[in-house]
Order: structure tokens, then sequence, then C-alpha cells
């Protein structure tokens, strides 16, 4: 694996380096330049990584990934844009466009965008991967091998689908700790102590899920089988459905990824 210079130490950051060390990248292999002393302090005392106050104190290894907050992006590359020399970008920035961040890095094109998310810290993400035509095989090879190491990779074709990817895995872990603590909750409402309760939702999450992971069947397949005719799973759907859930999950999705498009457009108007 590659040596890695993170712009950014989060919590998006913090899930990949703990992701990539778990995987065996050496802690001293990964630098990160975090603003936020408090950031810092924990990533070198969890981690053991190189860490930097500053971009100016930074070696900057040839893979570049860029972890702030996508309002951060363009002062960030403008500082970055002088040191590149052949360096590999790979920004996760939501909704912030490979053309405008190039710009930003004074027409800068080896660049990769990335749609991570947190479960990379144990090794269990999945990443939604993009690149222009300018970016050969060599360079999104080795944008992948990063997050491959954290998890799965898929490639999108066209950008704009980096925000539907966004709104279903980027933020989707979100939604199913919404759904644990809704169950969690209606758990202990049903008169469940609460460490009972989160057993019982998180199991049932992670086996549900690993089911329908390792069986390869159909969701909607394997739901049926959990529900007998006439018995109490029938009932429980029939409230989910009478709530509009499914309507309810597709509108949060699709305004997540509405939210991706227009922090593509309100950063892209700066120069
Ligand atoms: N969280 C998630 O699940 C995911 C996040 N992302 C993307 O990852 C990026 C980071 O998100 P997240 O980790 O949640 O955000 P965080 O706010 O947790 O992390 C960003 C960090 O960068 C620091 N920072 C700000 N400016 C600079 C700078 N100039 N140099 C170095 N560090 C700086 C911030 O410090 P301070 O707080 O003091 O400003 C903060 O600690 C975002 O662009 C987001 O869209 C992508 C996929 C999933
Ligand atoms: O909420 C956000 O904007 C980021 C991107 C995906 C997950 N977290």
């Amino acid at each position: 694996m590659h040596k890695v210079s993170f712009i950014g130490g989060g919590n998006m950051a913090g899930a990949i380096i703990g992701g990539l060390i778990a995987s065996g990248t050496q802690p001293t292999d990964i630098e990160v330049v975090e603003i936020n002393a408090d950031a810092r302090g924990q990533l070198a005392a969890r981690f053991g990584v190189v860490t930097h106050s500053d971009l100016s104190q930074a070696r900057l290894h040839a893979l570049i990934v860029l972890a702030v907050k996508p309002q951060s992006l363009p002062e960030v590359a403008a500082s970055l844009a002088p040191r590149l020399a052949g360096h590999l970008v790979v920004s996760i920035a939501a909704g912030v466009r490979v053309a405008d961040l190039g710009r930003w890095l004074g027409g800068y094109t080896r660049i990769v965008r990335a749609m991570p998310n947190t479960p990379a810290l144990v090794q269990a993400g999945v990443a939604g991967l993009f690149a222009s035509s300018a970016v050969n095989q060599d360079s999104r090879s080795q944008a992948e091998a990063v997050l491959r190491a954290v998890g799965g990779v898929v490639w999108v074709e066209d950008e704009p689908q980096l925000d539907a990817v966004t709104a279903v895995s980027g933020s989707g872990p979100a939604y199913v700790f919404y759904f644990l603590e809704s169950l969690e909750a209606a758990a202990v409402a049903q008169g469940l102590a609460p460490a009972t309760a989160r057993q019982l939702a998180l199991q049932t999450f992670f086996g549900a899920a690993k089911l329908a992971l390792e069986s390869g069947e159909e969701p909607a397949v394997l739901r049926q089988r959990v529900t007998s005719r006439g018995g109490t799973t029938e009932r429980g759907i029939a409230a989910l459905e009478a709530a509009a859930v499914k309507q309810a999950i597709g509108q949060a999705v699709a305004a997540a990824s509405r939210r991706s498009a227009e922090l593509g457009d309100e950063l892209g108007r700066l120069a």
C-alpha cells in the first residue's frame, strides 16, 4: 500500500485511517494535516499516525486524500496547488465536482473523486469512485487500492451518479443507525430492558444483513420467509406500509441526493 497524506482528520478520515491500519498499513506511512488540536491529538493517540497542524509542515506523500468539509475545500486546494507535482489527489468531499476541484488546484487533473462511508473503520465500508477521462488506469488503481483496503468499491461512469451514491451509501449508515435507534426504543416501549433491547435490535440488523449478503437471495424473498400467513410479521409490515415507510426512505435518499448536487452547484460558483 502507498503512503497516504490526509488533509483533514475528522470523522471520515479517522474511519479510513483506522481501517487502513487494521488492514496492515503502517501508522508511520500515514500523515494527517488537521487544524483542530483535539482531533489531531486523538488521531495520534488512537492510531500513532504522523500529524501536522498546517499543510506547510506536511511531507505530502504520492497519494493525498482531501477529507475536509466541502466548504473548506477551495481554501485547502489553493494552499495545496503550488505543492502538487504528480501527486494523486483523492477527494471525498460530498458534492464537490472534479472540474471545480481541478480549477481550485490550478488546472490539476490527476484527481479521483470518492464517496466512502464510516464503516470503513471496521473494514466494512463501501465507496463509489469517479474519475475523468484524463486520469489513467494506474492512478485509478491506486485510488481504488486505498478504499478497497477498507471495504467494497464501485466505479460510476457519470459524475452525477456520485450524488446518488452519496445519498445511498455515504449517508446510508445514518439511516441504518436511525432505524436501529427506533427499533431499540420500540423494544424498550414494549417493556424490555435497554441492554436487552440493544442486543436484540443490533443482532437482528447484523444477522439480516449477513443473511442477505451471504445467501445472495432477493431481500423481498427473505422477507417473505419471515412473514407467516396470519402471523405477527404480516401485521408489523402492514403497519410499516400504512405509515408509508418505503416512500419516506425514497424521500430521504432523494433529499440527500439533491443536497449533494446543490453543494456542487453552490461551490462550483466559486472562482
Ligand atoms: N462523515 C461521513 O460519514 C462522510 C463524510 N464525507 C466527506 O468527508 C469530508 C469530511 O467529513 P467529516 O469527516 O464528517 O467532517 P469533520 O468535520 O469531522 O472533519 C473535517 C476536519 O477537517 C478539519 N479542517 C478544516 N479545515 C482544515 C484545513 N484547512 N486543514 C486541515 N484540516 C482542516 C476540521 O477541523 P474543524 O472542525 O476545526 O473545522 C475537521 O476536524 C466532507 O467533505 C464530507 O462530505 C464523505 C463520506 C462520508
Ligand atoms: O452528511 C454529509 O454531508 C456527509 C457526506 C455523506 C455522509 N456524510
